[in-house]
């Protein structure tokens, strides 16, 4: 069988038909590699790029199917032969390069390298290999036999690695190389060009290519574009919503399930911002976590995003999608709805809170309840431990509750606890802790108490807010409480033992006739009352005056006489019933309430009097000491009424007039006293500390202070000359004084011993019994008589 005629035909068709397919293969293998990742077909791809060109170069050097005037069929065969070694010799070593890192750029240098020579070769040195007349020369044959040895090696080589492709094309190379080697063999034993073995040769070749480029279009197209249709149908089936974006966070995909939560249609969505699409208005683009998290390609894990106008929580997971190792191309996202999740949170916590109000707050009058107290209880004893404070513990009980729930039924009787519960909230402090304890007791935990008077106040006014009547429609009803009292520490540290005394103590209120107080502690009711009573009647007591003015000498011994240098008024309460009631007594009480300020005007009155008095009928009694409360100083009047009282009592020089302040009350508040005491002392007026070594002074504010004389307090006089303490303490205080510029006076000075070891160590001014008691005003008169 012989062409003939139609070779040149046959010729360009197969020749062309084949350039195309191995252009097809190397575009197909280039521009799928990106997500086939098949390095195996990229080479062989890249390979094939450069015979296309050889093979057109063999087909344009072919005589009859040139375009240009060069044509030789040497060339034209030796194009050929090298490609087929070319192409051969790319099949044998691709299976080798399907691991190996190589660059692209060198493997098309070297492919381009590689045919160059085959083109400067063929175009320029073709070696002899067909002989008009005589057929192919035995180089020509000798090549194709050796290109048939590289493909069966190759054979070998496919087998050997078989398992590291896949079973297209590892069946394709093989029937590949296979018909290559055929198409070999019969380029090899042909002797007519138009011959059958020519023929066979080419449709070998033909096949060989075909059977390659469909392997490639399946493994590099229809198997991944199969995978992806696959991978869209599962991903529309996840049940949650998933939407991929690119990296400048435009929506690039959105399964059903996003479509659905968000009611968008795909046409809307993919295209469009990211931001725009799904995240709530208010939220600025810029400043969402999410949109960072995209703009940025960082993975960003179950942040809760809450959109108000759609009404829907939902949990965002993002993780970046990866080009290659190193660029980000987008991110895909993973949205769970935890609206229903988040409602029904929302709601168990309300319900938790409704019980844990119901579990702790009475429902009645929505005051904290038993268990709550025991809660505040705990913490107001670690409070008044950690401050070193006392607490009082009131338990109270309506009298004869229950009378009005059998008569006027229990609606009239929840009227009657609310209203009191009312009213006791009135009456405590914010806080303070009111609690019902259930039936008609009531519970007041008093913190930080500073006295037994504010807790005996506190009761006494529960007792009188009870005892008030109530309206409830027609009714006015009248009760009231019992209430019973537990301190602590001095009761108990325990909270279990203050519930059962204030209990006990509430019972004896009972017992008591009901309408009153107990504290657990007999003693402390007792106390109580009697600090209450005495505070009534030292209001009245001031209000009548019944205050009487002792002196107390001071005396300068610097001299051989001892010379009468002043007198410091001390007061005293002449009770109508229980005589007269020395100061230490009333003193403190009188602190605590504020009526020193009062208590104190009046003394300075008696004893400014007297004491002008004295000089009037030409005495000489000193100075007069008069003991200033700090809040006596403070007081926005006190200079004026100062003056006043100096005004009142006809004339009294100033100088005459010393004030004691306590070394504790001026280290108290030091700025404010300085001001208050330099307008004393610009006024002639003497200022002293008194009870000087019982307070912290500190040495900067002595200096400041406009003080010119230092008490030693009477403590330390007492253990003189005896004591190492006291007598390093007094001379030091002597010493300071004199350091200061300051006078001193000893107080308290009883013996004759403690008087020389004042004198020996430079303190000659002496207050104390040794001279004389605080004596009443006739007796100082005789005395400062004695002296003059
Ligand atoms: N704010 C006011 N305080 C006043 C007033 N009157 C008195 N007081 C203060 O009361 C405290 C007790 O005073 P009193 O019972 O009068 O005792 C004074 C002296 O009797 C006592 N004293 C003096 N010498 C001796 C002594 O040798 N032995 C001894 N056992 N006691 C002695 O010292 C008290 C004087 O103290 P002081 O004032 O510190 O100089 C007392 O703190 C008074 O200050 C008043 O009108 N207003």
């Amino acid at each position: 069988m012989r062409i003939g005629a139609h070779y040149l035909a046959f010729h360009s068709f197969a020749e062309y038909f084949a350039v195309f397919v191995s252009l097809g293969i190397s575009l197909i293998t280039y521009y799928t590699y990106s997500f086939t990742k098949n390095r195996y077909l990229l080479f062989i791809g890249l390979g094939y790029f450069w015979i296309a060109i050889l093979d057109v170069l063999h087909t344009q050097t072919y005589m009859g199917m040139n375009i240009y005037e060069i044509y030789d069929s040497n060339t034209s065969i030796t194009f050929w032969v090298f490609t087929r070694l070319f192409e051969a010799s790319i099949l044998l070593t691709a299976p080798f390069m399907r691991y190996r890192e190589y660059k692209n750029f060198n493997l098309t240098l070297l492919f381009f390298i590689i045919t160059s020579i085959i083109i400067v070769v063929a175009m320029n040195f073709p070696p002899e290999m067909f002989i008009e007349g005589e057929g192919l020369t035995d180089l020509k044959i000798g090549l194709e036999y050796f290109i048939i040895f590289i493909l069966l090696v190759t054979l070998y080589f496919n087998k050997k690695y078989a398992n590291e492709f896949s079973a297209v094309i590892r069946k394709a190379m093989q029937y590949s190389v296979i018909l290559t080697i055929l198409a070999e063999a019969s380029f090899a034993l042909y002797t007519d060009v138009y011959g059958v073995m020519n023929l066979a040769g080419h449709i070998f070749k033909f096949l060989s290519f075909w059977i390659l480029l469909q392997a490639i279009l399946k493994t590099s197209l229809e198997e991944p574009f199969a995978l992806m249709q696959k991978s869209a149908t599962t991903y529309n089936v996840i049940p949650y919503p998933v939407i991929v974006v690119d990296k400048k966070g435009t929506v690039r995909q959105a399964n059903r399930v996003a479509l659905e939560m968000f009611g968008k249609e795909e046409s809307s969505v993919i295209g469009s911002r990211n931001h725009k699409l799904f995240h709530p208005k208010s939220i600025n683009e810029n400043e969402c976590p999410i949109c960072k998290s995209i703009l940025n390609g960082e993975v960003l894990e179950d942040y809760i995003l809450t959109d108000k106008d759609l009404n829907t929580t939902a949990q965002y997971s993002l993780s970046p999608i990866k080009s290659n190792e190193n660029s980000v191309s987008g991110m895909l996202q993973i949205i769970v709805d935890i609206t229903h999740a988040k409602t029904l949170e929302t709601k168990v916590e309300k319900q938790k809170e409704v019980l844990e109000y119901q579990t702790n707050y009475d429902a009645l009058t929505n005051l904290p309840n038993r268990f709550l107290l025991e809660d505040r209880l705990e913490h107001a004893i670690q409070k008044a431990k950690h401050h070193d404070e006392e607490f009082a513990l009131l338990l109270i009980d309506l009298d004869q509750f229950k009378q009005i729930n059998d008569t006027l039924g229990h609606k009239i009787g929840d009227q009657v606890l609310k209203i009191f519960s009312s009213r006791l909230q009135n009456i405590i402090h914010e806080d303070d802790t009111l609690a019902r304890f259930g039936g008609d007791e009531f519970s007041v935990v008093l913190e930080n108490v500073q006295s037994l008077e504010a807790v005996y106040e506190l009761a006494e006014n529960i007792i009188q807010g009870a005892k008030q009547p109530i309206f409830i429609g027609k009714h006015t009803l009248y009760i009231s409480a019992s209430i019973g009292i537990s301190m602590y520490p001095k009761d108990s540290g325990d909270i279990h033992d203050l519930q059962k005394y204030s209990d006990s103590a509430m019972y004896k209120a009972k017992e008591e006739g009901r309408n009153n107080f107990q504290f657990y502690s007999p003693e402390m009711t007792l106390i109580a009352m009697s600090k209450v009573l005495m505070q009534s009647d030292l209001r009245k007591a001031i209000a009548n005056e019944e205050f009487v003015v002792y002196y107390q000498p001071q005396i300068d011994t610097s001299n051989d006489k001892d010379v009468l240098i002043g007198l410091e008024a001390l007061v005293r309460w002449e009770h109508p019933t229980q005589g007269l009631i020395p100061p230490f007594k009333f003193i403190p009480l009188a602190e605590e309430t504020g009526m020193i300020v009062e208590l104190d005007r009046l003394v300075m009155k008696m004893a400014i009097a007297q004491v002008a008095q004295w000089y009037k009928e030409g005495l000489n009694p000193g100075k007069l000491s008069l003991n200033l409360a700090m809040k006596q100083l403070h007081q926005d009047d006190f200079i004026q009424a100062i003056q006043t009282i100096i005004d009142d009592c006809g004339c009294i020089d100033k100088k005459y007039l010393s004030f004691e302040i306590t070394e504790s009350d001026l280290m108290t508040n030091p700025e404010v006293s300085i001001k208050k005491l330099n307008i004393l002392k610009e006024l002639g007026i003497e200022i002293s500390i008194d009870d000087f070594g019982t307070g912290y002074s500190s040495l900067s504010y002595l200096k400041r202070l406009p003080v010119s004389k230092l008490k030693i307090d009477q403590s330390f006089t007492r253990g003189i000359p005896g004591d190492k303490d006291d007598v390093v303490l007094v001379k030091t205080i002597i010493a300071l004084a004199k350091n200061l510029n300051m006078k001193v006076i000893a107080e308290g000075v009883e013996t004759k011993e403690q008087k020389e070891f004042m004198y020996e160590n430079g303190c000659v001014e002496i207050q104390g019994y040794l001279y004389s008691k605080p004596i009443p005003s006739e007796e100082t008169k005789k005395f400062i008589i004695s002296y003059q």
